[in-house]
């Protein structure tokens, strides 16, 4: 069975996140229990712990997409029972470790996120995509290729533009570089810091192997220990 381990942060402000005693398990395997903690406005988190430890099911369960055995997550002081699912995952949104993309080209993929209930009051900026691609060295063309015959950074890259344009208040952001270039890993970890300085209460936790990164990102650790 794996622990856990949790700097407790300092700050006192108020939380944006609280996770009380989670627990998953899976068959009759329990991969954590008993987590808790807070994310504050503004943190940027690590999560680590070795492979397998259950970094993704975590940041899963905080996302709505996984079932959770025991525990209680509250977003904004109010507990996920209160939230409706569609507008808790426009504030939360997860990023996979391997994106799945629609058939289609990818400003397909990103127009597309529009049609969808939960973000039919927003609008779709090429404008702002061109800049954000800019940033991460693409130019306009990107946006016509097929997302068939996209490489698995450049489907990361999709995947991360689909989710930063809807502007969510907390980013789980699951090895988001993990199949990027050096150079791309650096504008995309900028991107991020980016779009957190644009509002200093977002937040998010980012689960990477390379430890010199999460240095470089992150403020405190959430340690899963195997
Ligand atoms: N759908 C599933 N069915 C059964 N076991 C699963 C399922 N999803 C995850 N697991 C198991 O749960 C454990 C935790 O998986 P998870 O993907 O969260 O690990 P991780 O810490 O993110 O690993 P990595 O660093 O390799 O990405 C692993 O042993 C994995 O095999």
């Amino acid at each position: 069975m794996a622990s856990q381990s949790v700097r407790v942060s300092t700050s006192t402000t108020y939380p944006l996140l609280e996770v009380q005693n989670l627990g998953r398990q899976i068959e009759s395997r329990w991969i954590w229990r008993n987590f808790t903690f807070a994310v504050q406005p503004g943190e940027r988190l690590a999560v680590t712990g070795p492979s397998g430890s259950g970094k993704s099911l975590l940041l899963r369960a905080i996302a709505t997409l996984d079932p959770i055995q025991t525990g209680e997550i509250a977003f904004c002081s109010k507990p996920l029972s209160q939230w409706s699912v569609p507008e808790y995952r426009t504030q939360v949104i997860y990023l996979h470790q391997r994106p799945a993309l629609w058939e289609g080209t990818v400003e397909f993929n990103l127009q597309r996120v529009f049609t969808l209930k939960s973000h039919r009051h927003k609008t779709y900026s090429r404008e702002m995509i061109l800049h954000y691609l800019d940033k991460l060295g693409r130019s306009s063309q990107f946006l016509q290729q097929p997302s068939s015959s996209l490489s698995g950074g450049e489907s990361q890259i999709v995947a991360f533009l689909r989710a930063l344009q809807l502007s969510p208040q907390i980013f789980l952001l699951d090895e988001p570089t993990a199949s990027l270039d050096a150079e791309t890993v650096r504008q995309f970890e900028l991107l991020v810091q980016t779009w957190q300085a644009e509002d200093t209460n977002r937040a998010y936790l980012w689960t990477s192997h390379d430890p010199s990164q999460l240095k470089r990102i992150t403020d405190r650790a959430i340690t899963i220990s195997g």
